[in-house]
């Protein structure tokens, strides 16, 4: 078509820029059966690793006997802590500054620990074998409960640690102990509880759960002991820091690792830490020469490899008696299992714990967390926010409620009496952010339009009347939760893993004829990268998105970044794309001016192309520019277009939303029906809302999975309970609610394109509006705080508990 008599908005809608509805390119593959997963990786001679687990919560290993499965066809190796420990492998540094067991030595600390690594020619084989090691077990008193872990007479768990008094966060109080962290004013806080007329306190339990994505954790390494390299496939959200980790483990130089992560199927924190299994693969590899497989069962990954939560909070609220809030206090008990192994940046032993006083404006606050080892399986980060904020949600939005059924005032009415007002942006909390953006009212309000909030309030009067008068067994729950996330982390001046700090990147590479590749330091698990990087360069360079391509997960060819997790890819490898985009804009600026001979000043960006001010239909196409810049540049000028940018973001970005949930709840079978789910979430500039839905959807329906019944428990001697989907809910399609979605747009004042991150979001308000609207529905019978999950058995039993079933 004729250049020229196309108009803007048709030469825009050509691009699929930013704010399109583009369908995912990376659904091609996938709805095809090509995704290329690590179980595709499949190499000559390639042998197959599975784990020996503990049986034991707590034992010491009296001997390992791994004669018989030696014997057995088809073995090749048996790896133990004795073979790991002359090459000081046998523990490993975790992100959170301990140490965590590669293969348990002298002592296991959680059922299903790892104890030692057969390697065989197939997984079968492999399977057979790990029956045939004899493990001889002297059992141990076990801790479970983190309430008894610091007892006077509580058994030692860590025994590599007994001596250390201060631990990599401060002193320790106890040998089960790992640190305590406190944040904001204790004496000031303290002063206003003790004078306040109003004062709630309550334990808000958020229980242990698992993400447990469709794919498994899973790597392949392959050491080439000819070139002197190693190269590991794996399911890694974060594949540059995996190669930082394997090279300070191994030795090996960081330029002959290889990290590749293929596509992943899903990720939600899981992948985020190194395990026993990768450390195994490459250590058997580099033995046996060969490529060696791991790939984890369900079982496996529901057990072991990095739960979520398990945040016990006693959170107290100062206020007066007509509703403000003056004063926010919070201990956390946090259970971390045997190992500290969160993965939040260095410097935050609870993440960012401290965004705990919410979307209020709430003058003083002390924030108090410790962390306790336990006999369960380490992690701690996982699970559609990693860095702690659902809990801080959690602990705050139960609050406002328990706050209002106290003050006999409607939740919402005291919400917006202490919501942070627009004009008060930037906001710094009393426990130090610094709060972006913001326009909370205005999306309270909308929301209660759109549901029609006080019909729905009048409604549930009437069900409970009739309730008391016994002519109905339904209750019925109004949840409502706000929730302010924070996301993108992270500045480095106060973010940063293993000491690297938290920037992310991007390079763009335009080739002669006007198509690009880009390359980011972060890595999709599903979220759909490949589409919507690629519209934010559309937008920023005026090229179709169909013409670019994206990579991620190479660490060979992606320049250095921290990966994906805690929403942080649009908040900073976004950030930086947009900034890569513009460098290279810059340039072209120059060559279209020097193509138009004139000056660089006297041309202007018009949605793809720059052409001359005043002078609209003389103009060079970005196409023709990328050609130019090949062949016929401004004398002196280097060839070639193409820019790189590692971004280190000057904040964070502070997502937020509005949520409603409806339920009607039976009495007598405990079944909770969800009626009614309204979403709106407020991320900024939107890149693609298709995905933005998509992502709602999933982290509504991953709070659905949370807040009504996932867990992950333990009984008294520390088996693991919901080890498997016998026992760990996971809803389909037919218990799944049915998402209304809606949104406000507020854009980050910091950001290149002002976005912020949507991926966690749905998750940290929707686990809270869930739980709201259970324990709304009995706050009229005076039930008290009701802890997740919020099954039907234990539904039922607080009903019973109520004395509703005489
Ligand atoms: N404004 C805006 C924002 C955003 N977006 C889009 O959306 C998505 C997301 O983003 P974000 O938010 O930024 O995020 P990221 O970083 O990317 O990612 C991460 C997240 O993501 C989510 N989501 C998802 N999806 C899927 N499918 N899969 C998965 O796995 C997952 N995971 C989950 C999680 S859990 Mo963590 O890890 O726990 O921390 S964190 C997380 C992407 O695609 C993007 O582009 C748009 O569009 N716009
Ligand atoms: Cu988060």
């Amino acid at each position: 078509m004729n250049e020229m008599i196309r108009t803007q908005a048709e030469r825009a809608e050509v691009l699929q820029g930013m704010g399109c509805k583009r369908k995912r390119t990376e659904d091609i593959r996938f709805t095809q059966g090509r995704g290329n997963y690590v179980d595709d990786v499949k190499l000559p001679g390639m042998l197959f690793g599975d784990f020996v687990r503990s049986s034991h919560a707590h034992a010491r290993i009296k001997s390992i006997d791994a004669s018989k499965a030696l014997a057995l066809p088809g073995v090749k190796a048996v790896l133990t802590a004795a073979d790991l420990k002359p090459l000081n492998l046998h523990y490993m540094p975790t992100l959170a500054g301990d140490v965590a067991a590669v293969l348990a030595d002298e002592k296991v600390l959680f059922q299903n620990q790892e104890i030692a690594f057969v390697v065989a020619e197939d997984r079968y084989i492999a399977a057979d074998a790990i029956e045939l090691v004899d493990v001889e077990y002297e059992a141990l008193p076990v801790v479970v409960d983190p309430f008894q872990a610091m007892a006077p007479d509580a058994p030692l768990l860590r025994e590599d640690l007994k001596e250390k008094r201060v631990g990599p966060h401060g002193e320790r109080k106890h040998y089960n102990h790992i640190f305590n962290w406190q944040v904001g004013d204790k004496p000031a806080t303290d002063a206003v509880f003790a004078n306040a007329e109003v004062v709630t306190k309550d334990l808000f339990t958020y229980h242990r759960t698992h993400p447990s994505p469709l794919e498994t954790c899973q790597c392949v390494a392959s050491m080439d002991k000819v070139k002197g390299e190693l190269t590991i496939w794996g399911t890694f959200q974060a594949p540059h820091v995996v190669r930082t980790v394997v090279s300070l483990l191994s030795g090996i130089a960081e330029h002959k690792i290889h990290v590749i992560a293929p596509d992943i199927g899903g990720g939600f924190g899981n992948k985020v830490g190194v395990y026993p299994g990768y450390v195994c693969s490459v250590v058997a590899s580099i033995v046996l020469g060969v490529p060696v497989k791991w790939v984890e069962d369900r079982m496996e990954n529901l057990s072991t490899t990095s739960f979520a939560r398990d945040y016990h909070m006693t959170t107290e609220l100062a206020a007066t008696k007509d509703g403000k809030i003056l004063a926010m206090r919070i201990h956390v008990l946090a259970d971390h299992g045997a190992f500290d192994a969160c993965a939040d940046p260095s410097k935050w032993p609870a993440g960012f714990m401290n965004i705990c006083t919410g979307s209020y404006d709430i003058p003083v606050a002390h924030l108090e967390v410790d962390g306790v080892y336990t006999n369960k399986a380490s992690g701690g980060v996982a699970y559609r926010c990693s860095f702690r904020v659902t809990e801080a949600v959690y602990a705050i939005e139960r609050a406002i409620e328990v706050l209002a059924h106290r003050l006999g005032m409607d939740s919402v009415e005291l919400r917006m009496k202490n919501f942070i007002r627009a004009e008060q942006f930037p906001y710094h909390s009393a426990l130090g952010w610094e709060y972006d953006s913001g326009n909370y009212h205005f999306a309270m309000q909308k929301v209660m339009d759109a549901v029609g909030y006080s019909a729905l309030r009048a409604e549930q009067k009437a069900i409970q009347e009739a309730f008391s008068r016994g002519e109905t067994r339904q209750l019925m729950g109004v949840g409502v939760a706000f929730f302010t996330e924070i996301v993108g982390a992270g500045p480095s001046r106060n973010c940063d893993i293993l000491g690297v700090g938290m920037f992310d990147s991007a390079e763009i590479r335009i080739h002669p004829t006007g198509s690009i590749v880009a390359r980011m330091g972060t890595k999709s698990q599903g979220q759909g990268h490949e589409t919507t990087y690629a519209q934010i360069i559309a937008t920023e360079l005026g090229i179709p998105a169909d013409d670019i391509t994206i990579e991620e997960g190479n660490t060979d060819t992606a320049p250095y970044g921290l990966g994906t997790y805690g929403s942080r890819s649009t908040p900073v490898a976004g950030a930086a794309t947009a900034v890569a985009a513009r460098k290279i804009r810059a340039k072209a600026q120059m060559i279209a001016a020097h193509l138009l001979e004139v000056s660089e000043y006297d041309v202007e960006w018009d949605i793809d192309r720059f052409r001359v001010k005043g002078l609209p239909e003389k103009f060079k196409t970005m196409k023709e520019i990328a050609w130019a810049a090949y062949n016929n540049l401004p004398p002196g000028m280097e060839p070639g277009l193409e820019a790189v940018n590692y971004y280190d973001p000057p904040n964070m970005t502070y997502p937020f939303g509005a949520y409603v949930c409806v339920m009607d709840i039976d009495v007598d079978t405990g079944v909770a029906k969800t009626r009614r789910f309204y979403a709106l979430d407020d991320c900024g500039t939107r890149i693609n809302p298709m995905i933005i839905e998509g992502q709602v959807h999933g982290g509504l329906t991953e709070a659905f999975a949370v807040s009504m019944g996932q867990e992950i428990s333990y009984d008294a001697q520390g088996n693991v309970m919901g080890a498997s989907f016998m026992d760990f809910f996971l809803p389909t399609a037919v218990e799944t609610p049915k998402w209304e979605t809606d949104f406000t747009v507020t854009p980050s004042p910091h950001h290149p394109i002002g976005a912020k991150g949507v991926g966690e979001s749905p998750h940290v308000g929707g686990v809270p509006c869930f739980s709201n609207a259970v324990n709304d529905a009995f706050a009229f019978l005076e039930a008290g705080h009701i802890q997740m999950p919020h099954d039907a058995w234990r539904l039922w039993s607080v009903a019973d508990r109520l004395g509703l079933h005489a």
